[in-house]
């Protein structure tokens, strides 16, 4: 399922529908999958309480399902405002991460978002995030830095780094409340 929408990312960029799955070493014997279940239990006074934190996921995309549609949970920043995002039923969101933003240059950008937590009733969530293999160097695809005529050039936003690498900046202590991205930012 990630390397079909990879494949409609792709297309949507101007590129061949196989330009991230490949370069991205999608599918690959290494490339990195993540299971993660969350679980957000009833809480007395939710207004004093986080589920999960702001943060952005580090691939390239995450898929994510929820228990109950009807319970809210997730929210988008957009704007500078906390966008609550209400689950179709019977579907998967999908958010786009760190290394989308890398090597699209920006073009997709990586989502901030964080879990919010209700008193009434028990929220799952399970995502799978889908990266690059973590010897993977990424930086801004050059096909999109200079994307054919009439289109502005445009100068690589990010540097390059080891997906590995990126990981531990992240896990690291060193960002001082910056985050990863911004750290990348030419
Ligand atoms: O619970 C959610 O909907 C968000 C989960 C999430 O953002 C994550 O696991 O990275
Ligand atoms: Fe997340």
């Amino acid at each position: 399922m990630a390397s079909e929408l990879l494949k409609g990312i792709s297309e949507s960029l101007g590129l061949d529908g196989n330009y991230i799955n490949e370069k991205m070493g999608v599918e690959s014997e290494k490339w990195t999958q993540v299971l993660v279940a969350n679980m957000y239990p009833p809480c007395p006074q939710p207004e004093l309480s986080i589920g999960l934190p702001p943060h952005s996921d580090h691939g390239l995309l995450t898929i994510l399902m929820q228990n109950d549609p009807s319970i809210l949970g997730l929210q988008v920043l957009h704007n500078a405002k906390w966008v609550p995002i209400h689950p179709l039923p019977n579907s998967f969101l999908v958010n786009t991460g760190d290394h989308m933003e890398i090597l699209t240059n920006g073009k997709y950008k990586s989502v901030v978002h964080r879990a919010v937590v209700n008193n009434k009733a028990t929220r799952i969530s399970i995502g799978t995030a889908h990266g690059p293999p973590l010897d993977k160097i990424v930086s801004p695809a050059p096909e999109l830095l200079a994307n054919g005529v009439g289109t502005q050039l445009s100068l690589p936003a990010y540097r390059g780094i080891k997906y590995r690498d990126f990981l531990e900046l992240q896990q690291s202590k060193t960002l001082n409340g910056k985050s990863c991205l911004d750290c990348l930012r030419l």
